[in-house]
């Protein structure tokens, strides 16, 4: 069915819903731009906290951003949502979008920015009429406190949509990533959304649950032997079943390509590393999870992946109490 055009979504306010540290990113800069942003927080009592923090603080450059910005709760939202950007992890989408689903308009623009995969399909299904897009990006960002976060790192952000898009509705992405590209940030259309959301699904399956797992930085992987040694089995793993699914020419060098991430944020404590250690559940049912259910597909063993699967739920409700 054709799709109406993404063209009166573009000109409605951005919503963002999980303004966590990637929403608060986009708010701040968004802010700073004069944009027409809202937020959309969990709830009344977190949209109190937000006005009584005096908005949101981002250490930015060594100077603090502040940004008071409209934000609703799913109870005070009144006008219709043409246009979302989804900045929750993947766990909390289909919850956190369920409960404003009654103000999304059929035919919003919804565009999610986050790491694993799934989503988007699952989405797709309970918004059928919407233009759901989806995003990757390299910026970098943590929370330090509530609603106080520190842009660590400057990045690039591309969004898009399935290969088989019409010129029309190409050309009205261009504009949406132009809307979105609020200095420093940077946000461009890619032709091939899916292989960079592949490839960065391939990095997070290996990098993030052994970071958990061995609660090290990302560096320390490239360290160990038997951590490296796991790290290329993990991967093997991972290109069967791209094999599988066409899509080897996507990593063709992926076991230098893990390195050089590992390399470049050396520094970095995964995002899996941060929620195992602070007693929150992980997105790995959107990364190892949903590779373990690609391979399930296709009759291809993945062992290593399922462990990491099951390790990481262990660890996850472990530390929930
Ligand atoms: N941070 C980074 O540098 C990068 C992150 N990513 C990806 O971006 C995505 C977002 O990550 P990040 O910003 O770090 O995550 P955060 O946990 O910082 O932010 C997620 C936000 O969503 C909010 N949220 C959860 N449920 C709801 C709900 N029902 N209604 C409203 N808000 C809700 C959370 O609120 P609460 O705090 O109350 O739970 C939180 O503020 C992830 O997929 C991550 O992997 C990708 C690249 C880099
Ligand atoms: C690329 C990597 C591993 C950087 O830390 C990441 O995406 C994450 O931590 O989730």
């Amino acid at each position: 069915m054709l799709k109406a055009t993404l063209q009166p979504a573009l000109a409605s306010p951005l919503y963002i819903l999980g303004a966590g540290a990637i929403g608060s990113l986009w708010a701040t800069y968004g802010y700073q731009a004069g944009a027409n942003i809202r937020l959309v927080l969990r709830n009344q009592v977190t949209a109190n906290n937000y006005h009584q923090h005096g908005g949101t603080h981002l250490i930015s450059a060594g100077q603090t951003l502040i940004s008071l910005l409209a934000a609703d709760c799913p109870q005070s939202v009144t006008a219709p949502i043409h246009k979302l950007l989804i900045t929750t992890k993947t766990q909390h989408t289909l919850s956190a979008l369920n409960a404003i689903k009654q103000h999304i308009d059929e035919h919003a623009i919804l565009l999610l920015l986050q790491n694993g995969l799934g989503i988007a399909e699952q989405i797709q299904r309970e918004f059928p009429h919407a233009n759901v897009l989806q995003g990757s990006t390299t910026e970098g960002c943590y929370r330090q406190s509530d609603f106080e976060y520190v842009h660590a790192g400057h990045g690039h952000t591309f969004i898009g949509a399935s290969a088989n898009s019409d010129k029309h509705e190409q050309a009205a992405r261009a504009q949406l990533a132009e809307s979105l590209s609020f200095p420093p940030l940077k946000v461009d259309i890619c032709d091939n959304i899916d292989a960079v959301l592949w490839r960065k699904l391939a990095v997070n399956c290996v990098v993030n649950p052994l970071t958990a797992i061995h609660r090290c930085r990302n560096g320390e992987l490239l360290t160990r032997p038997e951590i490296l040694a796991q790290m290329h089995e993990i991967i093997d793993e991972i290109l069967r079943v791209s094999a599988a699914l066409g899509r080897s020419h996507w990593l063709d060098d992926l076991h230098e390509h893990v390195a050089n991430v590992a390399t470049t944020t050396a520094a970095n404590r995964s995002s899996m590393l941060q929620d195992i250690s602070a007693g929150r559940d992980t997105e790995i049912d959107a990364i190892n999870g949903y590779l373990c259910k690609l391979a399930d597909q296709h009759n291809i063993k993945v062992p290593l992946n399922k462990q990491l699967l099951a390790e990481i739920k262990r660890l996850s409700s472990a530390g929930q109490v």
